[in-house]
């Protein structure tokens, strides 16, 4: 026996997803729950998620994101900065499938990960660049730039405001500080004629704790 190969994940600890969530992802919930299998196993075998977060990986993970897709048309070009493990994008993805994500992950490990799954979920819609955001200026321009977890506010701003065209918009899934994070970006908001940040509160009608979406438009 080799002690150095990592144990299997019981997946028997996998959150069960909340009552509506099949009819939230309709066409697209068997490929959510196999992203859901995908994140509690290799996923977290990976080092891309915590193994703690198998019994909440449903609600706080992939509900909390997928809420975000309800501000997103299918004509939009999606990039998801600092994608780890696909959120939010692949949950976008999966319920836009007309709108085109781009994963965007500069960790080798990560990028093998997402090409996997995304592989794996037959998620045409998808593409995955390995790179930092801010080293795509001049190479890819999106409609909508989303983000959680990744940097705060003004950074991201600083990162994406070139990668984003005219009526560009930042939908940035944030905690419960985002207000002391957005008081630092009001200079930064002039100086790129950004638009006042809004602070979605979204339920999707699933969620009990209800995810934080900030949008910033560009004039
Ligand atoms: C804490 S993880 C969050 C992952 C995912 N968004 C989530 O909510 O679970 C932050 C991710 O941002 C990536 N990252 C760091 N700097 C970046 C940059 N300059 N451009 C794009 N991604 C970056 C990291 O490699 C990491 O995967």
């Amino acid at each position: 026996m080799c002690s150095s190969v990592l144990p299997m994940t019981d997946i028997s600890a996998l959150e069960v997803p909340p009552a509506g969530t099949e009819a939230f992802f309709g066409a697209a919930y068997p490929a959510a729950t196999r992203y859901a299998q995908h994140l509690a196993t290799t996923g977290i075998e990976w080092g891309l998620i915590g193994p703690r977060e198998i019994d909440r990986l449903w609600t706080r993970h992939i509900l909390n994101c997928a809420v975000v897709a309800e501000f997103i048309d299918d004509s939009d070009v999606v990039g998801d900065v600092g994608s780890g493990a696909g959120l939010p994008g692949i949950p976008i993805a999966l319920l836009r499938p007309e709108t085109q994500v781009v994963l965007i992950e500069p960790m080798e490990r990560r990028v093998e990960w997402l090409k996997m799954v995304v592989e794996d979920l037959g998620l045409d819609n998808v593409r995955i660049v390995r790179a930092r955001v801010e080293e795509l200026v001049d190479e890819e321009m999106f409609t909508v730039v989303t983000s959680r977890a990744v940097k705060a506010m003004t950074t991201l701003i600083e990162w994406t405001h070139e990668v984003m065209g005219p009526d560009g918009r930042i939908l940035a899934l944030k905690g419960a500080s985002v207000e002391a994070e957005l008081a630092k970006t009001k200079k930064l908001l002039k100086r790129y004629r950004l638009s006042q940040p809004k602070i979605h509160i979204v339920d999707g009608g699933i969620l009990d704790i209800p995810s934080r979406v900030v949008e910033i438009v560009k004039k």
